[in-house]
């Protein structure tokens, strides 16, 4: 039931707007399946009706295509909304972004009770709300991100000791978040006593606040300054909450004064996030802090085949090549693509290869550039053969560069309306006859070869999108 409601909603993400999916969609519980009837439930009553009215026969349909069968799908009210509210007392643990999680935990009072923090009876684990998933194994090296999991594996090792704090910064889904996991949960392993917490820098407001209308500041005070080690994420979201820096201050200046480790993560350079004080901006710069940039196209690759491994799913080099080069800003995107592609090949019970995946990301890839310039062909190139790009223009002919550069030469002739002569000068100022010579012999080793063919099949469904 699971897999079937992981696929339908994948590929009903790619049939609605993403207005529309995060509103019905999403809060949606699968709640069982058995002798061809799937239960549904919805968090409240109006969304119930709403789903039942425009989505139900969709997704009935899906059912019917996934079981093969006749497949009934009741949708119902969420019965846990039925328990008393004591039953859900175990906070809501944030998913990686903070968010509240779907299922059961969705419907808990996302602002957890502070008084109660210190006193829950939840296992260590639980209360620190670490994501077991976002570990270091889990985590794909490049050089984007090679300082910043450096520095993460110290912390890591030697809490409060090396680097306090630990601040990392860059632009959304570059894997701030799944660092920290990975520091928390390394630290979980090695100290199962340690009093650890994430939390998302919204929640710690709401806190703030639901500590400031309960009266309840001793205790929050208590239990944050308590703690062996801090993850807080996202912490721009502080900008201009002058109540929440106060208490972040004296809960940052207890914690390292007790060597206890704080690690921050933020979209910027702590001196640029707007709103904060600056007294809190000098502390966060105190210790060390590190960028995290966006992923190159070696890393994307690898991201994309570990993930699709992680799937249980084959992706050849030649696809991840594709997606990759075509997608670039950000590995939430590059996951956001996979799992269109893994529900667009489910459904229709095709390979993954560059034709599905065209398929499958249309909307996506339209909105890339589609003009194809020499210099694009020698960039697209050299990444393919993984040379450097100042080779397409450099006078050497080592045959690992000669190839790749007459590839590109005969790409340019074909795929673009320049003359020989024009390339030739693009090309480090070379004859027209050198460029006319590099078309041809690419052009007979195509019919020739089809090894040959091949990558030059990939190389222009990359440049075409
Ligand atoms: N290097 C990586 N290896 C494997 N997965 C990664 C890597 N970087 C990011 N991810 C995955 O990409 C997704 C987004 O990453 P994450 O949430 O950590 O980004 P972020 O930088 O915290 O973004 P935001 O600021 O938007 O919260 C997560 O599912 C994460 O596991």
């Amino acid at each position: 039931m699971e897999n079937f409601w992981q696929t339908c909603s994948a590929q009903l993400e790619l049939e609605l707007t993403p207005q529309q999916f995060s509103a019905w969609i999403k809060p949606l519980i699968p709640l069982d399946y058995e002798a061809g009837k799937l239960r549904v439930a919805a968090p409240n009553r109006f969304k119930l009706d709403w789903v039942k009215t425009q989505f139900a026969s969709r997704i009935t349909a899906l059912a019917c295509q996934y079981w093969e069968a006749q497949t009934e799908v009741q949708f119902v009210l969420d019965p846990r909304l039925a328990m008393p509210k004591k039953a859900a007392t175990v906070a809501p643990v944030p998913d990686h972004n903070g968010g509240v999680p779907s299922g059961n935990a969705r419907m808990a009072d996302p602002v957890p009770s502070v008084p109660e923090l210190p006193a829950s009876a939840a296992p260590r684990r639980e209360q620190s709300r670490i994501n077991t998933d976002l570990t270091f194994d889990s985590f794909v090296t490049g050089k984007a991100n090679q300082l910043a999991r450096a520095a993460a594996i110290q912390v890591a090792n030697n809490p409060g000791v090396s680097y306090n704090p630990l601040f990392f910064y860059g632009g959304v889904g570059l894997g701030k978040t799944h660092l920290i996991h990975a520091i928390g949960n390394q630290v979980m392993a090695d100290q199962p006593g340690a009093k650890i917490r994430y939390i998302h820098a919204e929640q710690y407001v709401r806190d703030v606040v639901t500590a400031y209308q309960r009266k309840g500041f001793d205790d929050f005070k208590h239990y944050y300054h308590s703690l062996d080690m801090l993850l807080i994420d996202d912490i721009q979201f502080f900008g201009g909450k002058s109540r929440t820096q106060e208490e972040f201050f004296y809960a940052f200046e207890a914690l390292i004064a007790a060597k206890k480790q704080i690690i921050i993560t933020s979209d910027t350079y702590p001196k640029e996030i707007t709103g904060m004080d600056d007294r809190l901006i000098s502390r966060f710069d105190s210790g060390l802090t590190v960028a995290i940039e966006p992923p190159e196209l070696e890393m994307r690759v690898a991201i994309l085949l570990k993930k699709a491994k992680q799937e249980g799913v084959t992706f050849s080099d030649d696809v991840a090549f594709f997606v990759a080069k075509h997608l670039r800003s950000n590995v939430r995107e590059l996951e956001g693509a996979l799992r269109k592609i893994l529900a667009y090949s489910r459904f229709h019970g095709k390979d993954i290869t560059i034709d599905i995946v065209k398929e499958a990301l249309k909307d996506l890839l339209s909105v890339q550039n589609r003009q194809i310039s020499v210099e694009n062909i020698q960039k697209t190139v050299a990444d393919f053969f993984n040379i450097k790009v100042a080779d397409m223009y450099s006078k050497r002919r080592p045959a690992n560069i000669a190839r790749p550069r007459q590839i590109a030469m005969y790409l340019a002739k074909e795929l673009t309306q320049k003359s020989l002569p024009e390339i030739g000068e693009l090309f480090g100022g070379r004859d027209h006859t050198t460029v006319l010579h590099a078309v041809r012999k690419i052009a007979l080793d195509r019919t020739k070869n089809p090894e040959c063919n091949h990558e030059l099949h990939v190389l222009e469904q990359t440049l075409k999108g």
